[in-house]
């Protein structure tokens, strides 16, 4: 089975890395790629699959390491999955509040019945940066988007996203709660199932 002690991320986002790191434990030491680059590859994929793929290739690549990459987004039922693979980039790369604004203005006459959504999340693992099968893993979290924000914990399109088997946003969990049962942490459960971690 393969021994990962060292893992780079290929990510940039500090939220992820701090979930990651919590979900991952003390056996393996994620380190991020903003040590070693801080030019983002452009995500040109159509599929969070194809992202993930490439972003850990990105990441090997540079860092010489085996990388881990996480594609992850909102698709909201309503909106047909959007924006999904686009969810960083929503507002046109002005960040999360932007994000969260201009979903709330895009929701904003939709009754509560049709605002299901769901979080997504694609891990990628690679071994070296020209790996040929890289282990994917993808976890789902359905919920419903609120109509005004509540929450201060975690990152993203938490504050808007409404946890129907804890009556509270993702915001208003804990970061420990919220690593127990959210799409990346289904995720992570499956490649932690594959690495023979549990
Ligand atoms: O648990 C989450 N809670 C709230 N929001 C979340 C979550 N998980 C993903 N998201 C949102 C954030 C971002 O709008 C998009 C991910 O975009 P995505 O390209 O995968 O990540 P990113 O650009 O922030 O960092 P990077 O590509 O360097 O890993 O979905
Ligand atoms: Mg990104």
């Amino acid at each position: 089975m393969m021994n990962f002690t060292q893992l780079v991320l290929a990510s940039h986002n500090a939220g992820k890395l701090k979930e990651l790191q919590a979900m991952l434990g003390e056996s393996v030491h994620l380190r991020s790629i903003g040590e070693f680059s801080s030019v983002e590859p452009e995500e040109t994929g159509l599929s969070f699959v194809e992202n993930a793929i490439l972003k850990a290739r990105n990441a090997s690549r540079i860092s010489g390491l085996p990388a881990l990459a996480d594609d992850s987004g909102l698709a909201v039922d309503f909106l047909g999955g959007a924006p999904g693979i686009y969810s960083a980039r929503y507002a046109d790369g002005k960040g999360d509040a932007a994000n969260n604004a201009k979903l709330l203005d895009v929701l904003k006459d939709v009754p509560e019945a049709e605002r299901g959504a769901q979080f997504v999340c694609v891990l990628a693992l690679v071994r070296h940066a020209d790996d040929p099968l890289p282990i994917l893993c993808e976890g789902l979290w359905h919920g419903r988007i609120l109509t005004q924000a509540s929450g201060e914990h975690g990152f993203g399109y938490d504050p808007l996203f409404w946890v129907p088997e804890r009556e509270c946003s993702s915001a208003e969990l804990s970061p420990s709660d919220k690593n127990l049962i959210s799409h990346r942490a289904r995720a992570m459960d499956l490649l932690r199932q594959r690495l023979g971690l549990k």
